[in-house]
C-alpha cells in the first residue's frame, strides 16, 4: 500500500476544487484518490481531468462522498456551510483529516462542527495563504499596542461570484484586531452601514465589502488615529495559494490527535 497520504476534493467543479485537483496532481506529497460533487451533478461519473477539459487523471467523479472518504486520508473541503457541516460528520466517520476552507458559518454551524473533531482532525481557516495567517498575527500585536483612540476597520474585495460578505478573512482578521484589544468580535463588530447611521461608535470593528470582477482577494486591516493612519494589506493575485496551504494542512494532519486546529497551527506562527 502507498505510503503517500490519499486526498478526496469536495465541491470538485468549483473554483477551489479545480485548482485543487491541478495542485494534487502535481504534487508528489499526495496523491487524489476522489473527486466529489453533489448527487445528479454532470460532472458524475466522468474522469476529473477530462471534466476539467484536460487527461485523464484516473479519479472518477462520484456522488457518494462516505464511500470516497473511506479510501482517504484526508479530506480537502472548499464547498458552502451545510455541505461542510455534513462532509465533517463523514470525515469523522472515515477517520480522516478534514480541511475546511469553506467560509460563511453562522456561529451556531461552527459550534456544529465541534463533534466530529473528537474524532478526526479537523483544520479550519478562513484563509490558507502564509501571507494572511502572518497578517493576522501582526493585526493583533497592532491592535495591542494602539489604544481605543484608533478606529479598526476591515476592508475586503472579491470576485463577484462569491456569496458570503464579510469574507472569513476579514472576519478573522476582526477576531485577530478583537483579541489584541481584548475585547470580543461580537461585542464590538458593525457589519453594515446604510443611511442615518450615526457617529462611529469608539472601540467598533467595522466592516466593509467590495464585489466586483475577477478579483482574487483582498484585504486591508486600516488603524485610524488622530492625524495618522496604519494600513495592513493583503493581495492574492492566484487561488493557488490557498490550494497549496490547504494541501499543507492535509499532510501536517495526519499525525495529529483529532481536534480542531487552524492555519496558525499548521504554519507554526
Ligand atoms: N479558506 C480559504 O483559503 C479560501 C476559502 N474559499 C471558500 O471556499 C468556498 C468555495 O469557494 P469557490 O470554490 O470559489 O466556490 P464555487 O462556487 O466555485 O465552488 C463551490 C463548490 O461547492 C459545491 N457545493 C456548494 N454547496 C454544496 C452542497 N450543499 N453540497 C455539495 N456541494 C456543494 C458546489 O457545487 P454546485 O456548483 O453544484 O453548487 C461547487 O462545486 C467558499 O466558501 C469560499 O469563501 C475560497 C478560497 C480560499
Ligand atoms: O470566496 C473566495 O474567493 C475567497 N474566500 C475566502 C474568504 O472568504 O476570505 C478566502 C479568499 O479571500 C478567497
Amino acid at each position: 500500500m502507498s505510503e503517500i497520504p490519499g486526498v478526496v476534493v469536495t465541491g470538485v467543479s468549483g473554483r477551489m476544487g479545480q485548482m485543487l485537483v491541478r495542485e494534487i496532481a502535481a504534487s508528489d506529497a499526495l496523491r487524489l484518490v476522489g473527486a466529489v460533487e453533489r448527487a445528479g451533478h454532470d460532472w458524475a461519473g466522468r474522469d476529473v481531468g477530462a471534466a476539467m477539459g484536460g487527461a485523464d487523471l484516473g479519479v472518477k467523479v462520484e456522488d457518494d462522498p462516505l464511500g470516497a472518504f473511506a479510501r482517504a486520508q484526508a479530506v480537502i473541503d472548499f464547498t458552502a456551510p451545510e455541505a461542510t457541516l455534513h462532509f465533517a460528520e463523514l470525515a469523522a466517520q472515515a477517520r480522516a483529516v478534514h480541511v475546511i476552507g469553506t467560509t460563511g458559518f453562522t456561529d451556531d454551524q461552527i459550534a456544529a462542527l465541534e463533534p466530529a473533531s473528537r474524532h478526526s482532525v479537523q483544520v479550519r481557516a478562513g484563509n490558507m495563504s502564509l501571507g494572511v495567517n502572518l497578517l493576522k498575527a501582526l493585526t493583533r500585536q497592532v491592535a495591542a499596542a494602539l489604544g481605543p483612540d484608533w478606529d479598526i476597520e476591515v476592508v475586503e474585495a472579491h470576485h463577484n461570484r462569491k456569496v458570503d460578505a464579510p469574507s472569513g478573512t476579514a472576519l478573522m482578521l476582526g477576531e485577530a484586531a478583537a483579541e489584541g484589544r481584548g475585547v470580543s468580535l461580537a461585542d464590538v463588530a458593525d457589519r453594515g452601514r446604510d443611511g442615518m447611521t450615526g457617529a462611529r461608535r469608539r472601540g467598533d470593528i467595522g466592516f466593509a465589502a467590495i464585489r466586483g470582477g475577477d478579483i482574487v482577494g483582498e484585504h486591508d486591516v486600516i488603524f485610524a488615529g488622530p492625524g495618522e493612519r496604519i494600513v495592513l494589506r493583503h493581495a492574492a493575485s492566484d487561488r493557488a495559494l490557498f490550494a497549496r496551504g490547504a494541501l499543507r494542512a492535509a499532510l501536517w494532519g495526519q499525525d495529529k490527535a483529532p481536534g480542531q486546529y487552524d492555519m496558525t497551527d499548521v504554519l507554526g506562527l
